[in-house]
């Protein structure tokens, strides 16, 4: 019996050309918010909203990044499936040292399991370490512990936040 196809967003996983690159402008077309609304309120932006916010990011350069995974071969309205980001906080601490944030970490809901999740922390981290970060941390919900410790973190502390 003949096997079936992957879907297209796995055959490109496996083939290699998901590619994950810095969020591009364009990026608002293909996918980007409602991506990011799996992970939290995310509302729709019209163009000019959209890119006032990614120029405002954009000047920070390197201590903001941004990346996604863009599958070419998806809808075009569909072909980001994953993203993260790293913020680097700049620091009189440590000789000027520098700590980096990763956050706003997310892969289609369609997409998960397959390794993207991993590719995108891995890389975020690499950039800082890259960058002179002397360590990378972030916060997640317990039910994550075991996936950032296959990303190579380690539980450290406690989180606490205000809300407004
Ligand atoms: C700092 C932050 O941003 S915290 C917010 C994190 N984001 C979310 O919770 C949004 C909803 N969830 C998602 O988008 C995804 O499920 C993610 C990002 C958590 C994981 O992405 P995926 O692409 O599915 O993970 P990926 O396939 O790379 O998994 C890597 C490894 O972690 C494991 N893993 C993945 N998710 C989980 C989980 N929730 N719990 C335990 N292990 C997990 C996988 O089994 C895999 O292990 P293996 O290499 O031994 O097979």
């Amino acid at each position: 019996m003949a096997s079936s196809s992957p879907e297209p967003a796995a055959a490109a996983e496996a083939d290699g050309s998901v590619q994950i690159r810095r969020l591009e402008i364009a990026d608002r077309e293909k996918g980007f918010l409602s991506l990011l609304s799996q992970l939290s309120s995310c509302p729709d932006l019209t163009a000019s909203q959209f890119a006032g916010c990614f120029n405002d990011l954009a000047a920070l350069g390197d201590d903001h990044v941004i990346l996604v995974a863009e599958d070419p071969s998806a809808a075009p309205e569909q072909r980001i499936l994953s993203t993260g980001c790293l913020f680097v906080e700049r620091k009189f601490l440590r000789g000027c040292g520098k700590v980096g944030h990763v956050e706003d970490i997310v892969v289609d809901a369609a997409a998960r399991g397959r390794g993207l999740g991993l590719r995108v922390v891995r890389r975020l981290v690499e950039i800082a370490k890259e960058a002179g970060c002397y360590k990378v941390i972030l916060d997640c919900t317990p039910e994550l512990r075991a996936y950032y410790a296959k990303c190579g973190f380690v539980e450290k502390g406690i989180q606490m936040a205000v809300y407004f």
